[in-house]
């Protein structure tokens, strides 16, 4: 496949990261269990790159949104406090990631022999190699095209009713292998929970995705 790499890492220039992907802001880097999607309650080094601009009015790490607030903190050093750990698998997250050339990231992390995964809303265009991407798209800034065939897993927030259509709709532009996922959104859960079981029950093809780390209280 094909990457179109002209839209890649558009704002890297903006935020004066250097667009070889040698250095990017990171916001904070921790272990913990991955509470999302298909390998909820597996041991995982977290690292949160700073910067998005899709603009989700629900998220819930705002704090990431602006990247000059997160030091540029060479890939090299990531990598090597990310090695430190037993997990041995590493989910590149943020902030919206794919902002970035990951390249340097992912391929100094398989190096190492772990393994690499990312959350993304896929706003812009896959870099880096990657074991596993968890794509979550959002209606302020829809996935670019190119990055439905990369998907393993596709979590959809479930804020409210017209967000299933819009899962559906998502459902149908990835692989038959995509493993799909309703997550609801925080705030709302407690009111959103029946509909999204009632669905799920009618609509089997889904999975339900609770952000587990939240009950368990960890990071
Ligand atoms: C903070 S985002 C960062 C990665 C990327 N920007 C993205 O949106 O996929 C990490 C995950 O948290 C989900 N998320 C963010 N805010 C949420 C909320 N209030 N309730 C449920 N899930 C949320 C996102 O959809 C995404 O799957
Ligand atoms: N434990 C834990 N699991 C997660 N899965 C996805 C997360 C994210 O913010 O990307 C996340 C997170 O912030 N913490
Ligand atoms: S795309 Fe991700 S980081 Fe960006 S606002 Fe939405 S949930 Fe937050
Ligand atoms: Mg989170």
């Amino acid at each position: 496949m094909t990457l179109d790499l002209t839209k890649a890492y558009h704002t890297a220039s903006i935020h004066s990261v250097p667009k070889d992907g040698s250095e990017l802001p990171l916001m904070e880097a921790f272990y913990t269990i991955q509470g999302e999607g298909a390998n909820t309650g597996t041991a995982a080094y977290f690292i949160r790159l700073g910067g998005c601009d899709v603009g989700c009015h629900w998220c819930d790490v705002k704090e990431s949104w602006d990247a000059e607030l997160h030091p540029l903190t060479e890939v090299a050093a990531i990598v090597e406090q990310a090695d430190a750990f037993p997990g041995k698998t590493v989910v590149i997250t943020g902030g919206e990631p794919l902002l970035y050339n990951l390249h340097p990231l992912t391929s100094q992390l398989q190096e190492r022999g772990i393994r690499t995964m990312i959350e993304t809303s896929g706003a812009y265009p896959v870099s880096g190699t990657w074991d596993w991407v968890c794509l979550s798209p959002k209606k302020f800034k829809a996935p670019d095209a190119s990055v439905y065939p990369f998907a393993d897993e596709l979590k959809v927030i479930i804020f409210n009713r017209s967000d299933f259509k819009w899962a559906e709709e998502h459902a149908a532009r990835v692989g038959e292998k995509c493993a799909l996922y309703l997550q609801p959104e925080w705030s709302k859960a407690h009111e959103i929970m029946p509909l999204l079981v009632e669905y799920v029950k009618l609509h089997p093809k889904w999975r339900v995705s609770l952000q587990a780390h939240k009950y368990m209280d960890i990071p």
